[in-house]
């Protein structure tokens, strides 16, 4: 039976997504995005299942700039609702009104701004790795004024009281996750809604000159390929230097998306495969 990692500890939404993915297989939780990712490419782990974009907050930065260096292929991608806990340890659930700081992850946080900024606004922020990462620390730390935002599974799995459900500031809260592998695989995620399927380019353009971003886009265009989503990340080289995600809603067929592929190309863009892989949600 293959062994999958996530972002850990137990608790996470990783955790979650991977198991709607891998409900019978054996889990392996990692402290950091980079480690979990390795552990793939050293073939100690078959699968890595991370966070790729959050509806609110938007991509996680970590997961796509350390795969684009990696030789990783998406296989799947699983969808998942969040919702976003404030929890305390039961020691201090009477007096959390007077809390000096709250734990998470930086997206956890980020996804609560408004919530935090009315109800606590003098609150600081300490960031964690991991939503569950926040949750441990606040149950070792009793004698402290603090909390933790995640979600149920942490709450129950560290044995923390939840003091305020749902503080996430938008309702339409999900995150992507993507299950990231040595090789491409057909994977069918069972007891989960085939969503459909995407194929996700990287591209970086030539040169900085005029037009070039409107010329990959119209390869896409006039052959009616449906992009769901298009980001510029930095190269890392100096400003103004970017490549492209961009997520296309087709699987990678014979002709449209390798057409389009060889047009971009004849442009002297480089373009990488990240995968093509179906999407599941609940
Ligand atoms: O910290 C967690 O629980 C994670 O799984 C990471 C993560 C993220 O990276 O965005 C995943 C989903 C939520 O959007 C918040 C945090």
């Amino acid at each position: 039976m293959s062994k999958i990692g996530y972002l850990g500890p137990k608790g996470t939404f990783t955790n979650i997504a991977v198991s709607q993915a891998f409900p019978n297989n054996e889990l392996e939780p990692f402290s950091t995005i980079p480690s979990c990712m390795d552990a793939v490419k050293h073939e100690e782990i078959q699968y890595a299942v991370l966070p790729w974009e959050n509806a609110i907050e938007g991509s996680v930065n970590l997961t796509i700039d350390y795969l684009v260096n990696q030789k990783l292929t998406i296989v799947g991608e699983i969808i998942v609702p969040i919702r976003q806990h404030l929890m305390v340890h039961p020691q201090n659930r009477d007096c959390w009104e007077s809390f000096e700081a709250v734990y998470s992850h930086s997206h956890a946080i980020s996804q609560c701004h408004q919530y935090l900024y009315k109800h606590l606004p003098h609150i600081e922020f300490s960031y964690k790795s991991s939503t569950s990462a926040a949750a441990k620390h606040v149950k070792e730390n009793p004698e402290q004024r603090i909390a933790a935002i995640g979600n149920e599974l942490a709450a129950s799995e560290y044995g923390l009281d939840i003091i305020k459900h749902d503080i996430h500031d938008f309702d339409n809260n999900h995150t992507r996750f993507v299950i990231l592998s040595k090789q491409a695989t057909d994977l069918e995620v069972k007891d989960s809604n085939y969503l459909g399927d995407r194929t996700t380019l990287m591209i970086t353009l030539p040169t900085d000159h005029y037009g070039a971003l409107h010329q990959v886009l119209s390869a896409f265009a006039w052959r009616k390929l449906n992009l769901s989503k298009i980001e510029s990340r930095p190269m890392k080289t100096g400003l103004g230097n970017y490549f492209f995600i961009i997520d296309i809603e087709m699987k990678y067929d014979q002709v449209l998306i390798p057409g389009a592929i060889t047009e971009i190309e004849a442009l002297g863009c480089k373009v990488t495969t990240l995968g093509s892989y179906p999407y599941y949600g609940k």
